[in-house]
């Protein structure tokens, strides 16, 4: 008999949680609405490559100019793996967090596991770290976030997806 094909984590998740452009834009801006009573922030750390969008309309709420990145990689579309770390915090941001992150805001999309977070929360043990979606295993990484999901759901950015049609229910079902 041959091996059980590996589930990625997507169909490990289940349940689906697609998300619209405007949903992910008004799910920003009441990140910022918390994050604005815990600053002033020296600067947005984005956690690449999910972690921009947020920290663009985040930033941009905030007033807050100037902008790092961490580039991560562990998913390979819905399979997580080792994760790497592409480019690390820059001199100057590292710098204004006075070495500790202190008043940086860190950004990212979710959290998921929480290694991505756990990772960047080394690097940067005393900065802010804000998350628009949050499952229960990373959750306790967070100090700020919007929404929690169950862990068995994933969650569909509107950059990964596109409109398309969708039978009717009663036509449609096979
Ligand atoms: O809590 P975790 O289990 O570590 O998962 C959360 C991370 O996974 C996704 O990034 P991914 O590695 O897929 O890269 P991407 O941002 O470039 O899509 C997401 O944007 C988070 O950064
Ligand atoms: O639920 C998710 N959605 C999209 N990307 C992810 N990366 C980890 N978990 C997720
Ligand atoms: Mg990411």
């Amino acid at each position: 008999m041959g091996e059980a094909p590996e589930l990625s984590a997507q169909e490990r998740a289940g349940k689906a949680f697609p998300v619209s452009w405007d949903q992910f834009h008004r799910d920003c801006r009441a990140l910022t609405w918390r994050l604005n009573e815990v600053g002033p922030f020296h600067a947005v750390i984005a956690i690449t490559r999910g972690g921009l969008v947020p920290a663009a309309i985040v930033a941009r709420e905030l007033g807050v100019r100037i902008i790092d990145t961490v580039c991560i990689a562990s998913y390979d579309h819905t399979k997580q793996g080792d994760l790497q770390v592409l480019k690390g915090i820059s001199e100057a941001a590292m710098k204004l967090g006075g070495g500790t992150g202190k008043g940086l805001l860190i950004v990212d999309d979710l959290v998921d596991t929480g290694k991505t977070g756990k990772l960047v929360r080394e690097m940067l043990p005393e900065a802010h770290f804000a998350t628009v979606y949050a499952k229960p295993k990373g959750r306790p990484l967070v100090d700020t976030f919007i929404t929690e999901v169950s862990q068995d759901t994933w969650i569909f950015f509107p950059w990964d997806t596109a409109l398309s049609f969708q039978p009717p229910l009663r036509d449609g079902a096979a």
